[in-house]
């Protein structure tokens, strides 16, 4: 798999613009303005969040009505690689109203519960695909030659081989390997490094299942199965196992929202290329050629839909960092609303680089922004044999730094006990509870040098849930600060939630501060998935947030300090303008905003 940094902008229409494919910095990426609410949108205005995915494809048409010679002319792909999560993909999408009907398609969107969603759907050898997204509604009965972005990901993520159609098949080629319909969804995202083909069926099953996401929004926090809504239609997928899915109800929203529904992605996978079943397919040749023009007016507004995965924001210091967490994690709750009957279930961590983001969490509640009267919390970790009041136990130390501060009913916190005797039924009944709580809403996290996260030191299984841990000697001598220094009194054990109850946790937020937290970052971030760095689980996560200071990026390269700083000035950027709409009661509602 190729994974590369830098976008590459393709246009189809003569060699001498194919000459022209010029590899673009994220700088120029962000340099795509946003257009101003009504303004004209032109072709090569979107502006993307490069996705960590492996790569990813956007094409967009601009003005409808055109023959398909004059639309490929303005086809404009990029292809993203990224280094990070391979989850999270964003796509500011604009269209304006009018009769020229600005058709922006855009789809991206990775994820593969879908693909096991229909897992038993034949292979697909060789796939044509035109690559271009209309705006109307299609069908996605089984049996029907339109297919929904479910089909055409899965079709793809079991190809050998993807080529787009001819005109673009001498700019853009690429072989992948043939994948397991299994595989879980990262490694499929890893290794489809090609245009991903990973469209996101925005209508087709957002209009089905349109009342039901929309209760989902105003609850605030289900989710809907991924299955369903990126599904084909086939009774299979609809019967498949649910995903789990960190998506948050504000993507929902978005997706759903007014303006979505005006949009809508079809892949056309064209028929010019026999397509070949190799595995038992029944889904019919792959192929449409009609092209359709948007049912009714584009929409108006612009679009930020993000959807899972990880995000790297870098403060000056801990403080801003810790201000940042703790206003993400005030708008969180104050958003989800929580009730006695429905809490705002919340992970918390201890250790040096929490503590800021307690103080400002605190703040918040004495300010009247924020209450933790329905917020139910669970702690990471906790050292075994450290009497509770032990002045560094964890116990002591979350209510001296945080608990004893706020308004948080004693009742509702949770935090493991080290000195039971029964430590494993400790753990068992730990997460228990966790499970009983409704599952973990937003995990806050901090990590040890060696890049652990909770006590899962490195060697740990991902998988892992909430266990006795032997401390790492690095670790040991890192916490013999707390302890006047003394190796020999802090703890040798520790009991922890496990890699695997972290990634449970419907959001993950981590803070790392200090240099000498930088390698544990780079590893986690810019190498794959490593259980020897167990941050690195992150990128599994699909909804995952790294908050760092200037210090803790030493050991970054530079592209992806660059790289992580263009996505926050974009997001930024769109949600100035979401405001605005917003403002002017134009907008659907928020959209997939993660601040
Ligand atoms: N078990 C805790 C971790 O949960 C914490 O993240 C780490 C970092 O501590 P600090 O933030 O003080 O560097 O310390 C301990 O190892």
């Amino acid at each position: 798999m190729t994974v590369c940094g830098a976008v590459t902008t393709v246009s189809t229409r003569t060699s001498a613009q194919s000459a022209s494919i010029g590899r673009h910095t994220s700088e120029s990426l962000s340099a795509h303005r946003i257009p101003a609410p009504g303004a004209p949108v032109r072709s090569g205005f979107l502006t993307l969040e490069r996705g960590p995915i492996s790569s990813a494809m956007v094409f967009s048409e601009v003005e409808s009505g055109r023959t398909d010679a004059e639309l490929d002319n303005r086809v404009r792909l990029w292809d993203y690689e990224a280094p990070y999560t391979p989850h999270r993909f964003v796509v500011v999408e604009g269209a304006r109203r009018g009769h020229h009907h600005v058709v922006i398609r855009v789809l991206l969107l990775i994820d593969a519960p879908c693909v096991r969603g229909v897992r038993g759907v034949g292979a697909v050898g060789k796939v044509a695909m035109s690559g271009k997204l209309t705006c109307a509604s299609k069908s996605t009965r089984p049996g029907s030659r339109e297919r929904s972005a479910g089909e055409v990901l899965c079709r793809l993520s079991n190809a050998r081989e993807v080529e787009l159609r001819p005109s673009m098949k001498n700019q853009f080629k690429t072989r992948i390997q043939r994948l397991p319909t299994t595989v879980p969804r990262v490694d499929i995202l890893q290794q489809l490094a090609l245009p991903p083909l990973l469209w996101f069926a925005a209508r087709n099953r957002c209009e089905d299942t349109r009342s039901d996401l929309r209760a989902h929004t105003a609850t605030a926090n289900t989710v809907p199965d991924t299955a369903s809504v990126v599904s084909t239609g086939d009774a299979r997928a609809e019967a498949a196992p649910k995903p789990r899915w960190g998506a948050r109800p504000e993507a929902w929203g978005g997706l759903c929202g007014d303006c979505m529904s005006e949009l809508d992605v079809e892949v056309k996978v064209s028929a010019e290329e026999a397509v070949e079943d190799i595995g038992g397919g029944d889904l019919g040749p792959l192929s449409t050629s009609r092209r359709s023009t948007p049912s009714s007016e584009a929409c108006d507004a612009l679009f930020v839909v993000q959807w899972g995965g990880g995000r790297l924001i870098i403060r000056d210091d801990p403080t801003a960092v810790g201000d940042y967490i703790a206003n993400y994690i005030a708008k969180r709750i104050n958003d989800f609303a929580p009730t006695p009957e429905k809490p705002f279930v919340l992970g918390l961590p201890t250790g040096s680089s929490p503590i800021p983001t307690y103080k400002a969490l605190i703040k918040l509640v004495q300010d009247g922004k924020l209450s933790f009267k329905h917020v139910v919390t669970f702690n990471m970790d906790e050292y075994v044999g450290l009497p509770r009041d032990h002045p560094e136990s964890y116990h002591t130390f979350m209510f001296r730094e945080f608990f004893s501060h706020i308004d948080i009913p004693p009742t509702s916190v949770h935090l493991l006990d080290g000195t039971v005797k029964d430590l494993v039924g400790e753990c068992e009944a730990y997460e228990a509870s966790i499970r009983a709580a409704g599952g973990i809403e937003l995990f806050l996290g901090g990590i040890g040098e060696d890049g652990h996260i909770a006590f899962n030191e490195p060697g740990s299984s991902l998988a892992s849930r909430t266990r006795i841990k032997t401390l790492a000697y690095d670790t040991i001598l890192a916490n013999a600060r707390f302890f006047n220094n003394d190796i020999a009194a802090v703890p040798r054990m520790a009991l922890t939630v496990g890699v695997g109850t972290v990634l449970d946790a419907r959001e993950v937020v981590v803070v790392v501060t200090g240099q000498r937290k930088s390698l544990a970052l780079s590893r986690a971030i810019e190498d794959g998935v490593n259980h020897l760095w167990t941050l690195s689980a992150l990128q599994l996560h699909p909804w995952a947030l790294i908050v760092v200071d200037e210090d803790a990026t030493a050991e970054l390269h530079v592209k992806t300090v660059k790289y992580f700083k263009s996505i926050e000035r974009v997001q930024d950027e769109v949600e100035r303008t979401q405001a605005e709409l917003k403002a002017g009661g134009r907008a659907g509602g928020q959209v997939g905003s993660m601040e």
